[in-house]
Parts: structure tokens; C-alpha cells; sequence
């Protein structure tokens, strides 16, 4: 098996508070994994520490594929979605963002990089908003704008850190389609946190569930929602 990224026994601690214990676990080539916790359960952590943002304790993390930190690598932050009608930037401006990472100063973009910009709003459904500015965006409109950012590159596998959490059930259910879809079509090997437990089950392959530990990994099918909430995922975290 085609292993991208292979975890071994990482610990990770800020100052006294250790916050992943002994995390190991391979990803392989076209997975598409759901990452499920309470809150504070070291999700975000486990996501920086494979993009190199966080010191690794203990254990290590092996690439193959992809590098650490950002080469190949697709990452959507954690952001809450907000109508800042006030922030100016263009929504190519933004994507193109997603392109700079990888040049020498001076950072310029590039007719090649206009194309793949058109190219990546385009498959995102998104082409007519390339001159609108992001603040004039909806919720959903925004985060797909987010997701063309992290995936202009054409990264192997792309990180989305709580992609949904600010959206409506329906955009949701939407946004976590169109991740299926770009798993599925393009072979992009996906890791998508999320408290949404019912829809990360019914998209994604398979599901990793933290409690500073690995508690699961294994087949979204075979994943016992019962089982995750004695795990403290209470169910207004189901839901929110
Ligand atoms: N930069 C930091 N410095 C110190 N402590 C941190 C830092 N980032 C996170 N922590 C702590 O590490 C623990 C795990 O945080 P993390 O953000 O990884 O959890 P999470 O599972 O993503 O949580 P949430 O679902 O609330 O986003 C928390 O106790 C948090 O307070």
C-alpha cells in the first residue's frame, strides 16, 4: 500500500499541558479520513503537527509523497466564516495566495497561475465570483473560496480543519458532497476535521476519533456513533 503520511507514536505538548499521547496511524494514498473529538482533544494539533506548525514531543512522522509542511500538501485552517463586509481582497487574490507558497521573492502571479486559478474556481462551481470581494460572500460562497486556496497547488492531500462549522445544514451537506466528489474523481487524499459526527460517517472512508489519544481508526462503515459519544462527543456537538 501506498502510504503518504506514517505516523509513530507522536506525542506533542504545550509547555506542561500534553496534549497528544503515543498518535500512531499511516495514511494511505485516496483515503478520505474524518478526524471526530471534544473539544481540545488535540485535532487541530495533530493536523499542525503533520504540517510541521508544531513540534513533535516524541514519535515521528514519516512522508512519502508529500513533504512536511505545505509541499503537496492542501491546508484549510480553522477560520469562523464571518460577513466582514469590510476585508477588500478579490477573490483571485485570494486564491492566488494558494500559489505563492512554492516562489522565490519577488512573489508574482503569473498568466499560468491566472489560468489555474480560473481553472480551480471553475471546478469549484465558483468562475463568477472571481472578481467579487470576499467580504460580499456568503458563508458557503466563502469557504469554497477558502477550499480553492488550499487546493489551487493540486496538493496530494489536503487538511480541512472544521471546513463546515460556520454553514447551514444544506451548505453543508453540500460542501461535504463536493469533498467527496474531488476524493472520488481527482484521487486527492482528504483528512476533514469536524464535529459533525452523522455526515463525516455517511462521506467520509474512514474516521480517526482523538481523545489525546487514538481512541479509533477504522472504516467510517463499521463506526459506532454509541461508542464516540461515551467518548464525550455529546450529541449537541452532533448537531452544532
Ligand atoms: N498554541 C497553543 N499553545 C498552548 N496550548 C494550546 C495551543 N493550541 C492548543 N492548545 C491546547 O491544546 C489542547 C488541544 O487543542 P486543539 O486545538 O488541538 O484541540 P481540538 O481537538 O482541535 O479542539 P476544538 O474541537 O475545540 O477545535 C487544548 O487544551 C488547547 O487549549
Amino acid at each position: 500500500m501506498n502510504s503518504l503520511i506514517r505516523a509513530e507514536n507522536v506525542t506533542v505538548r504545550y509547555g506542561e499541558n500534553i496534549v497528544l499521547t503515543d498518535v500512531s496511524f499511516d495514511v494511505q494514498a485516496g483515503d478520505y479520513i474524518g478526524l471526530v473529538g471534544a473539544n481540545g482533544s488535540g485535532k487541530s494539533t495533530l493536523m499542525k503537527a503533520i504540517l510541521g506548525l508544531v513540534p513533535i514531543e516524541k514519535g515521528k512522522i514519516q512522508y512519502s509523497g508529500v513533504g512536511r509542511g505545505h509541499t503537496g500538501i492542501g491546508y484549510l485552517p480553522q477560520v469562523a466564516v464571518t460577513g466582514n463586509t469590510l476585508f477588500p481582497a478579490e477573490v483571485r487574490e485570494i486564491v492566488g495566495i494558494g500559489l505563492l507558497g512554492g516562489k522565490k521573492f519577488p512573489k508574482r502571479i503569473t498568466k499560468n497561475d491566472e489560468l489555474a486559478i480560473e481553472s480551480i474556481l471553475e471546478k469549484l462551481g465558483i468562475l463568477g465570483l472571481k472578481n467579487k470581494k470576499i467580504g460580499d460572500l456568503s458563508g458557503g460562497q466563502q469557504q469554497r473560496v477558502l477550499l480553492a486556496r488550499a487546493m489551487v497547488s493540486r496538493p496530494k492531500l489536503l487538511i480541512l480543519d472544521e471546513p463546515t462549522s460556520a454553514l447551514d445544514p444544506r451548505v453543508r451537506s453540500e460542501f461535504f458532497a463536493l469533498i467527496k466528489s474531488i476524493n472520488e474523481n481527482d484521487g486527492t487524499t482528504v483528512i476533514l476535521v469536524s464535529h459533525d459526527l452523522s455526515s463525516i460517517k455517511r462521506y467520509s472512508k474512514k474516521m480517526m476519533v482523538l481523545d489525546r489519544e487514538l481512541v479509533y481508526y477504522g472504516s467510517s462503515a463499521a463506526f459506532d456513533i454509541n461508542f464516540s459519544m461515551a467518548r464525550g462527543l455529546h450529541h449537541h456537538e452532533l448537531n452544532d
